[in-house]
């Protein structure tokens, strides 16, 4: 075996230089890169008289398995599978340098693992694929009698080829990973939408209180702190972190949800870090987390106070180191991932009485956001009825008029479950009125229950006073 030592003498020749042409115009053209690399390897051959042409590529940074190759039967390919350091092929991935291997039936670098040593091969020649100084895997070739091209130049023109396919692997495999992303968060979206989770729709209300709100998102929302989003049910927490999002730089990466609350305490950190495949008796395919989907983007973990203790240390490692592994899995994954959480529990008392990690909540604590109750924010009801008035009239093509007496009562009214509440009660005045206007009692019957007798005693009351 000879390390090739880098000798470029002559130029290179007609033969040569439409070798070179004529390959790399095959791979530059593929769709199937496999199906092209396999036809370049044939001009290899074609042309100079090259034999066996393999690729191997190198997987998991241990492995390297045949990628592309000619002259090999099935079972051929997958005996020529070879560790970093194994053989020629292993040992020109891990020297990152061509090897020759001058004499292949008595050099004991050249293995033939896959049985496929040819009586008229006499050398084998292996080049490292690299992009970046980085291996990407092997490309190596026997030469015989009969090659047309003597070392030097074999290793010259396997060496051009062996970066210009590892490009084009490389290439592809970002490719097929940006496919598969996209794959799977269109799957995510379309659950979202299904489930009419997700309102990208703007944030109406001019109160006080909502204006400090406004003030601190558009401060913080450029920078990557984690924030927490406090507020009861339906104050617009998700739309909150959905406005961070949007103004900041990851607005154009994906915006990725989970609900902890609605999510069993078995299932929440294969939810959140994915799984392998056979990781629990349902997990018949590898999955990606919400940490994986939201790579580059926000990730808005709803209901934060529900997450299971292990959970909640794993959720911890994710926020100081940024990894972590697939449920089931040993590899270490690493992502970018802008963390905003939403709870409508008291966080401070949890960690008081011992069901929330006080490191996790100063992690997750960075900004806080305080959204005021629906009851606290004076004129924005009048706004929010407004606004959800002309959205629901426009989708049910139909005029609806909310008179003076009947908007008092919406103002007065307590709200319990907030916007959430009052664009419910919208819908049903669209549903159930008319351009007439809808009157105070009328009012009254499209209130719950609850509150309606409340409503009604105290305009019992306030007559008799
Ligand atoms: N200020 C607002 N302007 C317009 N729509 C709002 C506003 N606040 C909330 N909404 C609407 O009210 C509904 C509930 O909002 P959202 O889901 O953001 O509340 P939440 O606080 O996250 O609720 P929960 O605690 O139940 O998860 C959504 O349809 C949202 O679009």
């Amino acid at each position: 075996m000879v390390p090739y030592e880098g000798k470029c003498g002559d130029c290179l020749t007609t033969k040569e230089l439409m070798t070179l042409y004529e390959t790399a115009t095959v791979v530059s053209n593929s769709l199937d890169l496999v199906a092209s690399l396999e036809k370049a390897l044939h001009i290899l051959k074609n042309r100079l008289q090259l034999e066996k042409c393999v690729i191997h590529t190198l997987q998991d940074d241990t492995l390297l398995t045949v990628y592309a190759c000619i002259d090999f039967s099935k079972h051929q390919k997958e005996l020529a599978t070879y560790t970093l350091g194994e053989g020629v092929t292993g040992f020109a991935a891990q020297s990152k340098e061509p090897v020759i291997v001058e004499n292949l039936h008595s050099d004991m670098l050249f293995l033939n693992k896959s049985g496929n040593r040819d009586k008229n091969a006499l050398s084998y020649i292996a080049v490292p694929m690299l992009v970046d100084q980085e291996v990407i895997g092997v490309l190596g070739a026997s030469m015989s009698k009969t090659t047309a091209i003597g070392f030097e130049s074999t290793v010259r023109v396997l060496t051009i080829l062996s970066s210009i396919f590892a490009q084009s692997i490389r290439s592809h495999d970002i490719n097929l990973k940006e496919k598969e992303r996209l794959k799977e968060l269109k799957l995510y979206y379309k659950m979202e939408w299904d489930s009419k989770v997700h309102n990208f729709g703007d944030i109406i209300g001019e109160s006080p209180k909502m204006k400090q709100v406004y003030n601190v998102v558009e401060r913080i929302a450029g920078s990557n702190v984690s924030v927490l989003v406090r507020g009861e049910t339906g104050t617009g927490k998700e739309l909150v972190a959905a406005a961070i999002h949007k103004r900041s730089k990851r607005k154009d990466e994906p915006f990725v949800k989970l609900n902890c609350a609605a999510i069993t305490d078995s299932l929440i950190e294969s939810e959140l870090f994915g799984h392998e495949k056979g990781a629990f008796t349902d997990a018949k395919e590898a999955r990606k987390g919400r940490f994986e989907l939201a790579d580059g983007g926000t990730l808005f973990l709803d209901e934060i106070g529900d997450i299971s203790a292990s959970a909640q240390v794993k959720l911890l490692r994710v926020l100081q180191e940024r990894e972590f592994e697939r449920v089931g899995g040993s590899k270490t994954i690493k992502v970018n991932v802008r963390l905003v959480a939403a709870t409508n529990r008291n966080l401070e008392e949890m960690v008081k009485n011992g069901t929330f990690r006080e490191d996790l909540y100063y992690r997750l604590n960075v900004i806080p956001i305080d959204l005021p109750p629906l009851r606290e924010r004076g004129d924005d009801i009048a706004l929010l009825v407004n606004f959800f008035l002309q959205k629901s009239m426009s989708n049910h093509k139909k005029k609806v008029l909310i008179t003076d007496e009947a908007m008092e009562i919406l103002c007065q009214y307590t709200w319990p479950g907030n916007v959430r509440e009052l664009e419910n009660t919208v819908e049903r005045i669209v549903l159930m009125g008319s351009e007439d206007g809808i009157s105070a009692d009328e009012m009254l019957l499209l209130l719950p229950a609850f509150n309606q007798k409340l409503m009604c005693q105290r305009r019992i009351y306030s007559e008799e006073s």
